[in-house]
């Protein structure tokens, strides 16, 4: 399989390409080749990086090749992991990166529609990743939307690990997390489904104030805590959370689980039609299917809404700007 990663020789990078290399993907008996995308001036750094992939003798790196022409790079690729764009810093939101990474995407979207191989995924992870996604979709009319998506599965991981911190259980008991929306501050991670131990997780925890008041902006605003504890957006937590998304979206998600991806929305749950937004789904052999049926209640229904407004607004501004 031949998987790009563009942005390689950034933060992020720095921990994906070891876990690809070492097999974390499809498992350490599929050999992978690596196609590592970046600007020329990050060029030198990132032979470095390669010099690092070469020392650590991986039994399943089939290859690596650099560069920064993304026509050559993505020719032929499986899996495209779109990392590379520039991250915000304090007190930014993400939504003030879209002019700024707005156009990376609209290459690549181009690039991989001319060059990529017939069965490619595109996960995005640069941000505004919903957004980026959308713009990357959009430039690439021939490859079909449903091999697009934007990565909340960090939202996702976040959730799983404040829920169980709460209720004492191991993370492997909690189950059926969603994200809802936009991979922003208004994103809305839903305990009203979710379980813990099989019981519902929000009628074990039992504390509405909680739910309210700590665990949905602990999440939805971890990330600008990590930018404000570590002086930088997370990256190891990135690149793990980049690898669970395109894992389960390739090989398949638990029988008895979901996962939470960005996809693009087809009415369900009334999310506008088109917009690339986190849903609830299972994948199977690199297919997702959002699932069907959650009964949403007023509380959950003002929180979609919210979000999925803010993903209608960064739409029409990268309409604005001329990108789709
Ligand atoms: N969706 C998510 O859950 C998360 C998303 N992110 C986002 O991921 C992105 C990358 O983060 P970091 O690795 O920390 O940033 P970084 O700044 O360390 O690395 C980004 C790399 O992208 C490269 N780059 C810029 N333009 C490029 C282009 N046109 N083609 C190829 N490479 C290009 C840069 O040279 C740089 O090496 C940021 O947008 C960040 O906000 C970060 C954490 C979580
Ligand atoms: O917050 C940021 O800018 C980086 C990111 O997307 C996250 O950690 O969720």
């Amino acid at each position: 399989m031949k998987v790009a990663v563009t942005g390689a020789a950034g933060q992020i990078g720095y921990s994906l390409l070891f876990r690809l290399a070492s097999g974390s993907l499809l498992g350490p008996d599929r050999p992978i080749e690596l196609r590592l995308l970046e600007i020329e001036p990050a060029l030198k750094a990132l032979e470095g990086v390669v010099m690092e992939l070469d020392d650590c003798a991986f039994p399943g790196l089939a290859g690596v090749e650099i560069g920064s022409d993304p026509e050559k790079i993505f020719d032929g690729v499986n899996l495209a992991l779109l990392v590379g764009a520039r991250p915000r810093g304090p007190g930014m939101e993400r939504g003030d990166l879209l002019e700024a990474n707005g156009a990376i995407f609209t290459a690549q979207g181009k690039a991989l529609n001319s060059v990529a191989a017939d069965d490619i995924r595109i996960g995005v992870t640069g941000n505004p990743a919903n957004t980026n996604a959308l713009i990357a979709m959009s430039n690439a009319p021939d490859i079909p939307q449903e091999r697009f998506s934007a990565l909340t599965r960090l939202d996702h991981n976040r959730a799983i690990s404040q829920l169980a911190r709460k209720t004492g259980a191991p993370v492997t008991d909690v189950k059926h997390m969603t994200i809802w929306g936009n991979h922003s501050a208004t994103q809305y991670p839903d305990v009203f489904h979710a379980e813990v131990g099989g019981r519902n997780a929000a009628e074990v925890v039992d504390d509405q104030s909680w739910i309210e008041n700590d665990f949905i902006p602990t999440v939805a605003k971890r990330g600008a805590a990590i930018i404000e504890a570590r002086g930088s957006s997370s990256a190891a937590s990135a690149a793990s959370a980049t690898i669970d998304a395109a894992r389960d979206w390739l090989l398949g998600s638990a029988t008895d689980d979901w996962v939470s991806m960005a996809v693009v929305s087809d009415g369900s749950y009334d999310v506008p039609e088109g917009l690339i937004s986190s849903f609830p789904v299972t994948t199977s052999a690199g297919d997702w299917t959002i699932v069907q049926g959650l009964d949403i209640d007023d509380f959950s229904r003002v929180r979609i809404d919210a979000s999925t407004a803010e993903l209608a607004e960064e739409r029409d501004a990268v309409r604005e700007l001329g990108l789709i």
